[in-house]
């Protein structure tokens, strides 16, 4: 179960693959000034409409971050018996680190295939446009649309065993998506909300009936 969660110990990291705090000096109209930032991947995200059965493919997974940031850390440590696991399981859009060669569309149909099991074209995926994080990282998140069938869906998904990935694929009826974007008691990323926003702006006039 990818929310049975224990022996939580939270420690200082210093030399991480994923984010590197850096403090940068700087004079803006003649003032000192210093701001901490921190250099992470850029990513690509995906909105994927099964169109055979009008549902939203999404994951759902364990994410540290938002865990660590829901529960008390008390000496480095986390209670799991006072915090369980479940706290820090989101749901997301399917998305992965730019942290490969290759075009991001070619990053982000393979990303499709390992989590959701969808066999994609390249071709089919739309571009919507790309936002940044503008507080702390400054990275870059491109967001595509892509529309599916059940004929499509050649592997089961999950992501990737060797790197360790316990995700979830989720279906979200079309019908219920207006609810669950307000939905404060699932932890979720804006992109999502950002995504089906565009998707009523844009394509939900092909699909309500
Ligand atoms: N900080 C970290 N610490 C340790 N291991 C890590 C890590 N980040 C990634 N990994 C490892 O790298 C693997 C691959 O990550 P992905 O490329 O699938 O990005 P992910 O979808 O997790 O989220 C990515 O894309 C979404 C959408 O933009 C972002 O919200 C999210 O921060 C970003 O990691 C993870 O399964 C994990 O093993």
């Amino acid at each position: 179960m990818a929310d049975n969660i224990a022996d939580v110990r939270v420690l200082p990291c210093t030399d991480s693959k994923y984010i590197r705090p850096f403090r940068i000096h700087y004079k803006q109209d003649g003032i000192d000034k210093t701001w901490d930032y921190m250099k992470v991947y850029n990513s690509v995200i995906i909105l994927i409409f099964n169109v055979t059965r009008k549902v939203f493919i999404m994951v759902k997974q364990f994410r540290p971050a938002v865990y660590a940031a829901r529960v008390e850390v008390e000496n480095g440590r986390i209670d799991t018996t006072k915090f369980p696991g479940s706290l820090g399981m989101t749901f997301e859009l399917c998305a992965g680190l730019v942290d490969k060669s290759g075009s991001i569309e070619q990053l982000a149909k393979q990303e499709i295939l390992e989590e959701c099991g969808y066999d994609v074209k390249v071709e089919c995926l739309e571009r919507i446009t790309s936002t940044r994080n503008v507080g702390t990282s400054g990275s870059l998140q491109t967001l595509y649309y892509v529309e599916v069938t059940d004929e499509m869906k050649v592997a089961a998904g999950g992501g990737l065993t060797e790197e360790g990935e316990m995700i979830e694929v989720i279906e979200l009826p079309l019908k219920d998506t207006k609810h669950f974007i307000m939905d404060e008691s699932i932890p979720k990323p804006p992109n999502l909300q950002f995504a089906f926003m565009w998707f009523y702006a844009n394509k939900a006039k092909n699909h309500e009936n």
